[in-house]
């Protein structure tokens, strides 16, 4: 039998303890941990994020602001938001959510959020300090299924990793945060050649692609651990769907433990970046 690994369970204690160490943050320093989360135009995906978001900010005890901009907002608009956002001291966490209109640059913007309030991870200072091993602001999916491996399988050690997916958000720091765990990690992609064959070596399958039920039965090693990262919606019989990047139903017959879609990563991303607000804050207030 497979053992299912519960996001949703996972986080809300992960969120419970972090309800109890922010009350304590608060007690010694007066000082309420701020998370501004910034939405440009109506993305789906980042609406059905945000709107979990102000509920767990909400359950750990943050302030947290909300800032909408329209569709059709400009480089320097925006830009002048988050300089806004980075000189005030109330704030200490700032999420500017991916993906943006086509007008605007990621790169640009990444890198204008001061980096001690980078709650994604994704500032090049963040990204090099994750690269060299001793980064406080960890990407928040990466950081949400090394707590959910670390819970499953304890000591990650020597075993082989794959990821499946080399993006800067999720396949690349997963790959980092895995050899930091002294995992044999490899990175497979799209012009990866033979990746069935590799992905049947995992001992510890990753799938971060976004290509819906990707990762078949025959792909996975028996007794694997399987994260999907993936979330997808599909169109089946009329109605729409949340799938993952992995076919549940076929790799739940062979894996030793596996995350569903929903209630399995999306979950924890969200918690892990609760996590990283406070640890902003912590940061912020001890300058
Ligand atoms: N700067 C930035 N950082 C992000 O981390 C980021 C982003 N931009 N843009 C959008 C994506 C998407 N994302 C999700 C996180 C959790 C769920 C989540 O909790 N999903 C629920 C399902 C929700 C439902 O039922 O629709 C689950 O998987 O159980 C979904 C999506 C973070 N993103």
């Amino acid at each position: 039998m497979t053992r299912l690994i519960d996001g949703k369970k996972i986080s809300a204690s992960e969120v419970e303890q972090l309800a109890v160490d922010t009350r304590q943050f608060i007690a010694e320093s007066s000082v309420t941990p701020g998370l501004a989360v910034v939405l440009v135009g109506d993305d789906p995906a980042s609406q059905v994020y945000v709107r979990n978001k102000v509920k767990q900010a909400t359950a750990a005890g943050f302030n947290s602001t909300e800032h909408r901009l329209p569709e059709e907002t400009g480089q320097a608009q925006l830009n002048a938001l988050v300089e806004q956002l980075n000189s005030d001291p109330s704030v200490h966490g700032i999420l500017v959510q991916l993906p943006l209109p086509a007008q605007l640059s990621e790169p640009e913007i990444i890198r204008l959020i001061a980096p001690e309030k980078d709650v994604d991870g994704f500032h090049p200072q963040n990204v090099g300090a994750l690269a060299a091993g001793n980064a406080e602001l960890i990407p928040c999916t990466p950081m949400g299924c090394m707590i959910m491996l670390r819970q499953t399988l304890g000591d990650l050690s020597g075993k082989h990793a794959v990821v499946v997916g080399r993006s800067n958000i999720v396949g690349k720091p997963m790959a980092a945060l895995l050899l930091q765990a002294n995992c044999t990690v490899t990175i497979v992609h799209s012009r990866s050649q033979d990746i069935e064959a590799i992905c049947r070596q995992a001992d510890i399958l990753v799938a971060a692609v976004g290509r819906p039920e990707m990762i078949r039965g025959s792909w996975v090693k028996p007794g694997a651990t399987v994260i999907d990262v993936g979330i997808n919606a599909v169109e089946s019989g009329g109605r729409r769907r949340l799938v993952g990047d992995v076919a549940f139903n076929e790799v739940s017959e062979v894996a030793g433990a596996i995350t569903p879609v929903p209630g399995g990563v999306g979950p924890m991303t969200i918690a892990c970046l609760m996590k990283n607000t406070l640890t902003a804050a912590r940061q912020q207030i001890s300058v």
